[in-house]
């Protein structure tokens, strides 16, 4: 293994003339937890069950592990959440995890495990079918965990839970990441993905559009300037940080730019007779970028959105 978990070079899958996912190329890095961001339809789970070997790709390749995706030693190492898991209803949660566990030659042991470590040991003995939305989502991680993998895949792991469920599960990720398991999850929640994900990918109609950290994808380094006159204050920044990286912005001007050049830009602003109001740094939500990424006019101006979810 070259130091990737996961690698996928320009996965592509068609269903007839629909392009689900086209030419997408990410890597996920061991330890990480590794965010597939993207509004629904994007293409997802689509490339997540290409990553399992559920699917096969139309073009392009990817391996997990060091491995072909579904290849035998690679499914020994990587637990999945992808379709919701079949547990039998009238089971108790631990009989169920048991029979999984059995059915792939783990001892009860390897079952009781996973179980406590979601924390659903205490309610172990209830029914399956008596567990609340949240506890069934953490019964499907503890599947997926059951023999410790080295990679989680997890499909929308908050999907329908409560906020009180979705912190207990934002934990129980992190909680795995840190014990040194890679996880790989998607999510259409941007404010999920920026609070538990060291990395990120940026998925619309089938495309990857980012891959980066967090703060790569804000792109912190960005300067907001308000002065008087503004149309003298544009013709000083742009000698300064160049044409292209300066534009007109919530009445002021944005640059792209360090903050090491604060001092130079107004100094030069002063000399020239400009009334400096306003320098600070500008900092893009996760949200901004996302609209900005995937909305109908990429690269144009953000909308403003307020809603954390982004379908
Ligand atoms: N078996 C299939 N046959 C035909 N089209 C499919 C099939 N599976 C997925 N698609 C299409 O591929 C596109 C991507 O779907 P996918 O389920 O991967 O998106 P997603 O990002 O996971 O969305 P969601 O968050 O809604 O699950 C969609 O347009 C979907 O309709």
């Amino acid at each position: 293994m070259d130091g990737t978990v996961v690698r996928a070079e320009r996965l592509t899958k068609r269903y007839a003339d629909r392009l689900a996912v086209d030419s997408v190329s990410l890597t996920v890095r061991p330890g990480e937890v590794f965010g597939f961001l993207g509004p629904n339809g994007a293409g997802k789970t689509t490339t997540l069950r290409m990553l399992l070997g559920l699917i096969r790709p139309s073009g392009g390749r990817a391996s997990v592990l060091g491995a072909r995706p579904g290849s035998p030693a690679v499914l020994a190492r990587v637990g999945a959440l992808v379709e919701g898991p079949g547990f039998y209803p009238y089971l108790s949660g631990r009989d169920n995890l048991r029979v999984l566990s059995r059915y792939r030659g783990l001892s009860d042991r390897a079952a009781d495990a996973a179980l406590d470590r979601v924390g659903l040991g205490p309610r172990g003995g209830d029914r399956f079918r008596s567990y609340s939305l949240g506890m069934k989502q953490r019964l499907g991680v503890a599947a997926a965990l059951l023999g410790d993998p080295d990679l989680l895949v997890l499909d929308e792991p908050t999907n329908g839970l409560d906020p009180a469920g979705m912190a207990d599960m934002r934990r129980l990720l992190v909680d795995v990441a840190a014990g040194g398991q890679t996880v790989l999850l998607s999510s259409h929640l941007l404010a999920e993905v920026q609070e538990i994900c060291n990395r990120v990918g940026v998925i619309a109609e089938g495309r990857l559009v980012a891959e980066g950290t967090v703060a790569d994808l804000r792109g912190a380094d960005a300067l907001l300037l308000r002065a008087h006159p503004l149309d003298r204050a544009l013709a000083v920044a742009m000698q300064l940080a160049g044409d292209d990286a300066v534009e007109v912005a919530d009445a002021g001007l944005r640059l792209d730019a360090e903050a090491s050049l604060v001092p130079r830009l107004v100094r030069e602003l002063v000399a020239d007779g400009v009334d400096v109001l306003e320098v600070r740094a500008a900092e893009r939500s996760l949200e901004e970028v996302f609209f900005q990424m995937t909305g109908p006019d990429p690269g144009g101006p953000p909308s403003a959105p307020t809603a954390q979810e982004v379908s």
